[in-house]
């Protein structure tokens, strides 16, 4: 069975640097899907109540028979709960469906700089780490100020900032000023949900080690310390995602790979995304 490291966080609390992410697995999916990534062996769920999948990671839970101290659940709090109230609901509601008591690290899903003070909503995030129901708290999509702010004004280090990285988008600034705070990131949409893997470099480098281009991708993530959580619906690609412990990049393969950055996002802008859920 293949031993997946951990990161100890800043407080203490160890986490797997891999684990498996399920955006845009469809509901009526995610218990059979996630039941067969913890078959695989991955022991690191990451979901958010935007997916409207929390009760099927819930039911996968439940039905593998592991114990809940065995797996690792991150969840988010959805970006329409923006006053402390409401925040604390959702944060009852993403318990509810995953059918837990606690998660092991709870999110900002997007700070909404334009929308609304991301420093109230951490403050609510506080109150809910105090409380024993988040072992750990964070942020997501968190810009270097973002997180200075936090840290000059509030009392709890997020324990990690979830953002976008991938050989076309190193996002090595925000990664350093997280180095600084004693903040670890993690990398979302890691193989740019597929985009990089056609690239020549990581094919070339591929080739040379006898993996996938998807394998050598998310070994450079592992390797320059960060946590990773590719999805995938497709059973094969979970064994694949999965099997990364047993080769290594040497430092020129991984200078190869850095040499790919183009700034070039997938997902969203943090510093003028501003989707509000209506129903909020
Ligand atoms: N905090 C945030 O704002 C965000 C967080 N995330 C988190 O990060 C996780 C991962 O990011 P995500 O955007 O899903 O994208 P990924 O970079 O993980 O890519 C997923 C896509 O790549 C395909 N794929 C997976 N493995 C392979 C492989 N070995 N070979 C070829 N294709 C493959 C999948 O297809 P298929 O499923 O069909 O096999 C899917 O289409 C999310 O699931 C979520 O947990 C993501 C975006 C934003
Ligand atoms: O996957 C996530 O965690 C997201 O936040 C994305 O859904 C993001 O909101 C997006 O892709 C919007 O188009």
């Amino acid at each position: 069975m293949t031993t997946v490291p951990t990161l100890t966080l800043n407080n203490g609390v160890e986490i797997p640097q891999l684990g498996f992410g399920v955006f845009q697995v469809p509901p009526e999916e995610t218990k059979d899907v996630v039941l067969q990534a913890l078959d695989v062996g991955y022991r690191h769920l990451d979901t958010a109540q935007m997916y409207g999948n929390e009760r099927g990671v819930g039911e996968a839970l439940a039905e593998s028979g592991l114990a809940r101290s065995d797996v690792f659940v991150t969840t988010k709090l959805n970006n329409g709960y923006l006053d402390h109230e409401s925040a604390l609901l959702a944060f009852q509601e993403s318990l509810d469906a995953l059918g837990t008591d606690h998660v092991d690290l709870f999110l900002i899903h997007w700070p909404l700089p334009t929308v609304a003070d991301y420093v109230a909503r951490w403050r609510t995030l506080e109150e809910i780490y105090a409380s024993g129901r988040a072992r750990s708290i964070g942020v997501s999509n968190f810009q270097p100020s973002h997180l200075r702010r936090l840290r000059a004004e509030t009392t709890v280090v997020p324990a990690v900032n979830q953002v976008e990285v991938h050989p076309y988008l190193r996002n090595d600034e925000v990664r350093a000023v997280g180095a600084e705070l004693g903040i670890a990131t993690e990398a979302w949409s890691p193989i740019a949900q597929g985009k990089v893997l056609d690239d020549p470099t990581l094919v070339r480098v591929a080739r040379q080690l006898d993996r996938t281009p998807a394998q050598v991708t998310l070994r450079w993530h592992l390797q320059r310390g960060d946590v990773v959580f590719p999805k995938s619906v497709t059973r094969s690609r979970m064994e694949e995602n999965f099997a990364l412990f047993d080769f290594e990049l040497s430092a020129t393969d991984m200078a190869d790979i850095d040499g790919l950055d183009r700034g070039e996002r997938t997902g969203p802008d943090p510093d003028t995304f501003d989707y509000v859920p209506s129903a909020s």
